[in-house]
């Protein structure tokens, strides 16, 4: 019983030791995280989408950002795309649950916005089209998947392809990438005094 625990434990950590080895890794998380601030210093939002455990993680980062994060300061314009469940189910009983973030980044993006996806196969078609919605929008989309970055690879103009094949331990570098982008994104938006 211990042992299986610790094997998932373990596993976790190995999936997050190959990305602190990948000095790529460290470039590309600095970089999207200054794009991420001079979107937000043009006016520009960001919108987060993912289904299940990846919806989750998307309302809790764009709260991270909406909200607040490491200290007091004013709200960032981000928001998650599956959080109004009447505007969801309706779409979704209407039309198809395929469309439902399409066609919400179709009435909102604007050029220059910026859509994170978070789908550990990469291949869940709600979000494969809503990045096709997005690029259509001329908005920037970043995808966060699992080793293959699946179908949303080709989607992404860039991509976070967590090392490993297995949905709840990509989750869980997908959430810890997002919150070390959040903080960096707060401390170079509003660069505090301390
Ligand atoms: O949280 C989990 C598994 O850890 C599940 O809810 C999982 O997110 C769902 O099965 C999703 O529908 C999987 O979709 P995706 O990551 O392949 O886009
Ligand atoms: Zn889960």
């Amino acid at each position: 019983m211990n042992e299986q625990i610790k094997q998932i434990i373990g596993d976790s950590i190995a999936v997050k030791q190959q990305l602190l080895s990948d000095e790529a890794m460290m470039t590309k998380i600095n970089s999207i995280s200054d794009l991420i601030v001079d979107a937000f210093r043009a006016g520009k939002k960001i919108l987060f989408c993912g289904n299940g455990g990846s919806a989750a993680d998307a309302q809790h980062l764009a709260a991270e950002l909406s909200g607040r994060f490491y200290f007091d300061r004013d709200a960032l314009p981000a928001e998650a795309l599956h959080v109004n469940t009447s505007y969801l189910t309706a779409i979704a009983n209407d039309y198809s649950f395929e469309v439902a973030y399409a066609r919400y980044i179709k009435g909102v993006g604007h050029t220059g916005d910026i859509l994170v996806g978070l789908s550990t196969s990469g291949n869940s078609t709600n979000i494969i089209e809503a990045f096709k919605a997005a690029k259509e929008k001329g908005m920037i989309t970043i995808g966060f998947t699992g080793a293959s970055g699946g179908k949303l690879k080709e989607f992404s103009d860039h991509l976070f392809n967590v090392p490993s094949t297995v949905t709840p331990r990509i989750q869980e570098s997908h959430i810890m990438l997002g919150h070390i982008i959040c903080q960096l994104v707060e401390e170079r938006y509003f660069n505090p005094k301390n």
